[in-house]
């Protein structure tokens, strides 16, 4: 049999779990409430008997990464972790201080299968898929280290969250828990590069989640050459997707653009954009390219970024620039990548 991992489980599924192997349902309860204590064994669990402990040795287990590395930025206190896996793969979150709270960057693989071009995650292909345990504790070891309560999760770390449905549908149960991370949903952004099929699936779940969109070009034939997945799915599958969202959830859509110079900083690009998504509520976040090594893909210069922003906001699209965030130690979007130990 294989042995349940507590730290996957939510406190009802954890009742229900205890239950199961005939103890009393409260017990459960004290069990979740010590995995977010930050409890990390059985042993550590000390209001339950030595027996129920031996008992539960028999069939669970508690999935534990560990810190390997931690490279903290000199210019804005963002860290990245490496965490080690028990199978001693290595993943990487990115823990970023606002004035409004704490944000963490979390993966929801190690690496990606996706090959988007412009990215560090995909450079090595895809090595598994994270259990929901191992995305909760990238929050519970960084919320420890910092000493500070994680406000806000992104699942923009390595790895397409919606490759990986079911255990992050998983994740989202978990991580909203009261008595657990009691994150709510508005402070939770899950990104896709655009599954279309299962962007229904995450909008049937009905919550009310910030939806992100790597969009990245404005045109089918422009997205082919930087994304593979533009030849699956449409932008126009994309934005039905979108409006079924907002029908769903009746949240405002954000659309992530990677601004690469030459290639999608255009005023064209820009008058494309604002047309397409004309009339949707959305919002655009637009992020110069960050460097990595494999890719000669530049930052358009300042200007060029300006008038792209303009152009958008003249048509009635709202939108951003993103401050990117820990870019001197390889934590910035896309920079993110799979290592072994
Ligand atoms: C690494 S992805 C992970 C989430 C999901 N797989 C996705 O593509 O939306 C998070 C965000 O980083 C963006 N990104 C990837 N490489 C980048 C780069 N080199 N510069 C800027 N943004 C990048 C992605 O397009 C996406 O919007
Ligand atoms: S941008 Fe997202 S989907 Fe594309 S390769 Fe990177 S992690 Fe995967």
């Amino acid at each position: 049999m294989e042995r349940i991992d507590l730290k996957s489980l939510t406190e009802d599924q954890t009742k229900e779990f205890i239950k199961s192997i005939g103890e009393k349902p409260f017990r459960g309860a004290q069990i979740f409430k010590w995995i977010y204590k930050g409890a990390q064994n059985l042993e550590q669990m000390t209001d339950l008997s030595k027996e129920l402990r031996g008992k539960l040795d028999d069939f669970t287990t508690i999935a534990n990464l560990s810190i390997y590395k931690k490279f903290s930025s000199k210019i804005d206190g963002t860290i990245k972790y490496l965490f080690s896996l028990e199978d001693k793969n290595i993943i990487e979150s990115v823990m970023m201080k606002y004035k409004h709270g704490v944000s963490v960057c979390i993966s929801t693989q190690v690496g990606c299968r996706m090959g988007c071009k412009f990215c560090a995650s995909t450079i090595d292909g895809l090595k598994r898929n994270l259990k929901s345990s191992e995305m909760i504790d990238q929050i519970l070891k960084i919320q420890s280290d910092i000493n500070q309560r994680v406000s806000n999760v992104v699942l923009m770390g390595s790895g397409e969250p919606l490759d990986n449905f079911e255990q992050v549908k998983q994740f989202l149960a978990i991580v909203n828990e009261k008595n657990g991370l009691n994150i709510g949903y508005r402070h939770i952004t899950v990104s896709t590069c655009g599954l279309v099929d299962k962007m229904y699936k995450l909008s049937d779940l009905k919550l009310p989640i910030n939806l992100a969109i790597s969009l990245h070009a404005a045109t089918d034939e422009k997205r082919k050459e930087i994304m593979p997945i533009a030849n699956a799915y449409s932008i126009e599958d994309i934005l039905k997707a979108c409006r079924y969202h907002i029908e769903k959830t009746n949240r405002r859509i954000t659309f992530e653009y990677s601004l690469i110079k030459g290639f999608n900083d255009s005023k064209e690009d820009a008058k494309l954009l604002a047309q397409k998504l004309k009339g949707l509520l959305c919002h655009v976040n637009l992020i110069p390219v960050n460097k990595i090594d494999e890719r000669d893909y530049k930052k358009p210069d300042i200007n060029d970024i300006e008038t792209f922003k303009k152009i958008l906001k003249k048509n009635n699209i709202e939108a951003t620039v993103r401050r990117s965030m820990g870019s001197d130690i390889q934590g910035a979007c896309g920079q993110l990548r799979r290592r072994n130990l």
